[in-house]
């Protein structure tokens, strides 16, 4: 076996030096190990901290390469823009990962669906549903769902956590498949929160096999093994939630959900050709419950942990709203361009908290040339959106929580800044995120809700002495804070009542 392996890796080797690499000029970066090259450094705790360190020494591109693969860092805003965004019909496929895709079938979510016919098929169903105008509809979804995690977080605060997990659940399932969750521990979210699980895992955790792919035809391996249990269930994860979306009696929230107008109306009737139109519905339904729920969740904890460390922007936020609404009822969407000041909180939380640091790869389909650079076909580009959202350059002290740093440039109306982050913090091209508009209106709406009804506080030891929370964040595809516990408490003058009768108003 270990002669096996060691032909195939000077095999693998030799074609990868036959395949041109010597020929092109790539920019330079950190040296690697022989065969494995930088496995060690894309995996690492935080690697868009390290891509920064590198780009001290070697500008806003940093190569690095895994066995054969190459990758390259983008750290600032110019090579993301010439490359990603204004070249994008050549910059948008995806690798193919053999863990995610070839041995656990996943291909077929849209984040890992590689650049051709039926992405942009996919894009454009989805697009329908989550395009500026299209969230209009959705706005009532939304509110309900925010009042619900009001009602929540008033009865619970301890488990905000858990809360804003059903919340943001809830608003996906509402809004995907006409469907509201009432609790965490609804068989669904379950289902669906181990398939992001295991899912998010087998993308990013850097397998041997997806840099060295013959491997994948040697058995006995752990990454099989592993594997032939994920694909075993994959067909559950994706065929269960559909299953429950056709038994709901009919209703106005079925029929007006995603599935339910693609599936029960006549309107989409010129489905992509490789497969009907219901197995298209079933990945891109699971794939917006992947890439929209977690999102939610990591953004709405930054938005609190900022609360809790800056009570001088939390107070001005809610004298903001006091003004602008009153105390008799809870805001609305139509409030939202007299208040700019909330506008700047939701822009330095997507900033300072950056919830998804790095892009997936965004690979080339065609040899490039991009200053003196000759980039071959296959290279993998990474937008570190954390060094760009983090440039003191653009942001001076960008560790500070500022909202203050948007006031001047703000537009009431369009809700633009100049060194906008809701231009970064969504990714780039033709990949950018179907769900920024959904995440705009409904991140906005809570975060407003939130500020209207409760002071957030840190929590008290028993020595009466406040507890900060530690600047901790997980290091995997999104940038969640360390479990931190926090007070929740109702503002004086807001009565309870509110969030109730709000609730029913929008339930009736
Ligand atoms: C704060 C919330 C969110 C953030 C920060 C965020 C960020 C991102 C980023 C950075 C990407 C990768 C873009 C690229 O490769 O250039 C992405 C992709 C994606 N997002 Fe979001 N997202 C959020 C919410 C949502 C929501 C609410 C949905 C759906 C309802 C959604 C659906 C998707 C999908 C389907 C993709 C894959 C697109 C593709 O590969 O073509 N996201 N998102």
């Amino acid at each position: 076996m270990f002669t096996l392996i060691a032909l195939a890796l000077f095999v693998a080797f030799i074609a990868f030096y036959r395949s041109g690499y010597r020929s092109n000029k790539l920019p330079s970066g950190p040296g690697g190990l022989p065969f494995v090259g930088n496995i060690f450094d894309l995996t690492t705790h935080e690697s868009w901290r390290r891509a920064v360190q590198w780009g001290k020494e070697h500008g806003d591109m940093i190569y690095i390469r895994i066995s054969g693969t190459r990758f390259i860092f983008l750290n600032s805003p110019n090579a993301v823009n010439d490359l990603l965004h204004a070249r994008s019909s050549i910059y948008s496929d995806r690798p193919y990962l053999q863990m995610a895709c070839g041995l656990c079938g996943m291909g077929d979510l849209v984040p890992l669906t590689r650049y051709g016919g039926r992405l942009r098929y996919e894009r454009r169903l989805m697009q329908n549903a989550l395009g500026p105008s299209a969230v209009e509809k959705w706005k009532r979804i939304v509110m309900k769902e925010s009042y619900m995690l009001l009602q929540d977080l008033s009865a619970s605060p301890e488990a905000y956590l858990s809360h804003i997990k059903r919340m943001a659940a809830s608003l996906i399932f509402a809004t995907v498949y006409g469907y509201t969750i009432k609790s965490g521990d609804d068989p669904y979210v379950q289902s669906a929160e181990e398939f992001m699980e295991v899912s998010s895992y087998a993308i990013t955790a850097g397998w041997i096999v997806d840099f060295l792919p013959f491997l994948r035809w040697i058995p006995y391996t752990n990454f099989r093994r592993t594997a032939i249990t994920w694909r075993a269930k994959l067909h559950d994860w994706i065929e269960r939630p559909h299953m429950m979306f056709k038994g709901l009696p009919d209703s106005a929230m079925k029929r007006t959900s995603f599935c339910g107008n693609l599936l029960m109306s006549e309107g989409e009737s010129s489905a992509f050709s490789d497969a009907p139109l219901e197995e298209h519905v079933k990945w891109i339904a699971t794939s917006m419950y992947g890439a929209g729920s977690d999102t939610t969740v990591v953004t709405l904890c930054q938005f609190l942990l900022a609360l809790v460390l800056n009570p001088k922007v939390q107070l001005k936020a809610q004298e903001e709203i006091d003004n602008a609404v009153g105390k008799s009822r809870l805001p609305c969407f139509e409030d939202r361009p007299r208040l700019p000041y909330v506008e700047c909180v939701l822009k330095e939380v997507l900033r300072w908290g950056t919830p998804v640091p790095l892009t997936p790869p965004h690979r080339l389909t065609k040899r490039d040339e991009y200053r003196d650079y000759t980039f071959p076909e296959g290279t993998n580009f990474i937008a570190n959106m954390w060094a760009i959202l983090h440039d003191e350059t653009m942001y001076p002290d960008p560790e500070k929580f500022s909202p203050e740093r948007f006031e001047h440039s703000l537009d009431p109306l369009s809700h633009k800044a100049s060194h906008d982050p809701m231009d970064y913090a969504f990714g780039f091209g033709r990949r950018r995120c179907p769900g920024i508009h959904f995440a705009n209106q409904s991140i906005w709406f809570v975060m407003v809700s939130i500020l209207a009804c409760f002071d957030v506080k840190p929590a008290i030891d028993e020595n009466g002495m406040e507890i900060m929370p530690p600047l901790i964040f997980a290091g995997g595809a999104f940038r969640h804070p360390k479990a931190f516990r926090c007070r929740i408490t109702l503002r004086a003058e807001v009565e309870q009542d509110l969030i109730l009768t709000s609730l029913t108003a929008c339930s009736a």
